[in-house]
């Protein structure tokens, strides 16, 4: 295993501040609150109609005395407010000694909080979405020593069990585990020793890690081991601010196969555990010089800035104004493209997002938190709603192609009988067909038509699948642009209509009787 460890991670002998190590000691404390009991936590209301729920949860401080603390949020805690200390200089003795922030998120959860209520109300609904073919991610983000971590394994226990008491075998589960570390590396936490592991688009446009180990588990127990021993697998690292800094991006994928009806796409509950970023303050001198720390800097905060600008797309103003559909940057980073169904704007499955940010509440973390509070809330108060892609009315889309139709094309294009076409499709649909690898379609074809199909004839009729899907996948961008000028056009014309009814306000307001009558207030 050691000697899988990335090279810049070898090269030097370790330091003790300094040390690679692969595995977390910080298991997190087990749940013992109660799950509603946390003083902090009115019950905040969940809804799955927006496809992002965003969170901030902020760790005790470590300092002691415990400090006056500058992270604060009422209920319901929708809203927090992050109390930056004025530089001394500045400081008069009328000028306020801290400048308020105001952040929103769907709830705020306080140091006083259990991770058991976070999961309760905004990751247990995600269960059964998930057994019915939803795509849910679960991101824990923010700065190194924050506690993703710490939250990220409770809520995964957590999820698991009920998940395993939610399936009376309707799906049959199986996981994936990676980590991408360094500028590009992506490693299989489940046999360090696979070099092929790959994240890519397959043909329908969906983030596959594909050639990873795949384990299919039966029961909670067993599951809870396998994701225990991947994660125990992560590059961690001895840091200023964490002892057990992870130095990686690890994504655990559970996904959920129907095992009754083929056609339906597979759901998947994503855990991603980032890596956290770090500043310049966060390094000792000491490791400011060591080559291995600094890359492994640089690589997480470029990735995370890449993260970023995932965010800023899918809720930047300056891109609705001018017309055309945000272009959300995916394929400039290895995680981006992990995390595509997270971010993208619109989806042939039903996603659902939760953005855990986390945060310190300690003085000397205030820049860290502002900023990551800040990227957090404009998916709250300002995102792009995803959209729904329609079928086009020609039905040239292959991806709302039903069972008959596909096997009528199959038949036409190739010398398949009616029987063969049926073995072929097996009951798919053509979203569902359209995202099997070349490799098995061809074999599919070769054995069902009894060798009357040689190689060239079967690639001949892969060939012209295949350009139907990217004409089908251009045949939804397109119907995606059309759906997007739509909902601006629909934007400019409530602006416009609510102008209007201001005027009217304002001419009756200026009416001689109403202007001269006497006001209450
Ligand atoms: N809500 C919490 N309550 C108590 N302790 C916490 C909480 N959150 C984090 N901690 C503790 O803070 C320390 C840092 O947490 P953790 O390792 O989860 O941070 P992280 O954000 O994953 O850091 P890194 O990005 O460096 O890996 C750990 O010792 C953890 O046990």
């Amino acid at each position: 295993m050691r000697s899988k460890m990335p090279r810049t991670a070898r090269k030097r002998r370790p330091r003790r501040h300094a040390r690679v190590q692969r595995g977390k000691t910080n298991t997190p404390t087990p749940c013992t609150t109660s799950l509603l009991s946390s003083s902090s936590s009115s019950s905040p209301s969940y809804t799955m109609e927006r496809d992002f729920t965003v969170l901030f949860r902020i760790r005790p401080s470590f300092l002691s005395p415990t400090p006056p603390p500058l992270i604060t949020s009422s209920p319901p805690h929708t809203t927090t407010t992050v109390l930056e200390p004025r530089s001394s200089t500045a400081l008069s003795s009328s000028t306020p000694t801290h400048t308020p922030h105001t952040f929103t998120s769907d709830h705020c959860y306080l140091p006083d909080s259990a991770t058991s209520t976070l999961y309760t109300y905004h990751i247990e609904p995600l269960i059964p979405f998930v057994l019915r073919g939803g795509y849910s991610t679960v991101l824990a983000y923010g700065q190194t020593g924050s506690g993703k971590t710490y939250t990220l394994s409770e809520c995964s226990r957590l999820a698991i069990s009920t998940l395993f008491s939610s399936n009376d075998g309707q799906c049959s589960i199986s996981i994936q585990a990676i980590e991408i570390y360094g500028k590009n590396k992506v490693n299989d936490l489940f046999d360090l020793s696979n070099a092929r592991v790959l994240i890519a688009e397959n043909i329908a446009g969906s983030s596959t890690f594909s050639k990873t180990t795949t384990k299919t588990v039966s029961s909670a127990i067993e599951m809870l081991e396998e994701i225990t021993a991947a994660w125990s697998q992560r590059i961690t690292r001895g840091t200023e601010k964490n002892p057990t800094s992870s130095r990686s991006h690890a994504i655990i994928r559970i996904i959920c196969t129907s095992t009754t009806d083929r056609n339906s796409t597979p759901g998947v509950l994503q855990l991603v555990d980032l890596a956290g970023s770090e500043r310049a303050a966060d390094h000792s001198p000491s490791s400011s010089k060591d080559p291995t720390r600094m890359s492994e800097t640089v690589a997480i905060n470029t990735s995370l800035m890449t993260l970023k600008n995932c965010i800023r797309a899918r809720t930047s103003p300056a891109t609705a104004a001018n017309g055309s559909v945000p272009h959300i940057p995916f394929r400039s980073s290895k995680l981006t493209l992990a995390l595509k169904e997270a971010f993208d704007l619109y989806s042939r499955q039903p996603t659902h997002t939760v953005l855990i940010a986390t945060a310190s509440p300690d003085a000397v973390d205030v820049a860290a938190s502002l900023n990551t509070l800040r990227y957090a809330d404009a998916l709250v108060t300002s995102p792009h709603e995803r959209i729904e892609l329609k079928p086009d009315p020609q039905g040239r889309n292959v991806f709302f192609w039903s069972n008959e139709r596909l096997a009528a094309w199959l038949a036409k294009y190739s010398p398949l009988g009616e029987e063969q076409v049926q073995v072929v499709l097996d009951g798919m649909d053509g979203s569902r067909f359209a995202k099997i690898p070349e490799g098995e379609l061809c074999q599919r074809m070769g054995e069902a038509s009894d060798g009357k199909m040689g190689e060239k004839e079967v690639k001949e009729v892969y060939l012209k699948w295949w350009k139907l899907v990217i004409a089908s996948r251009t045949l939804s961008q397109k119907a995606l642009e059309s759906e997007w000028k739509e909902r601006q056009r629909e934007k400019v014309r409530r602006e416009e209509q609510e102008v209007a009814e201001n005027e009217d306000v304002k001419r009756l307001l200026r009416l001689p009787a109403i202007a001269s009558a006497p006001t209450t207030a």
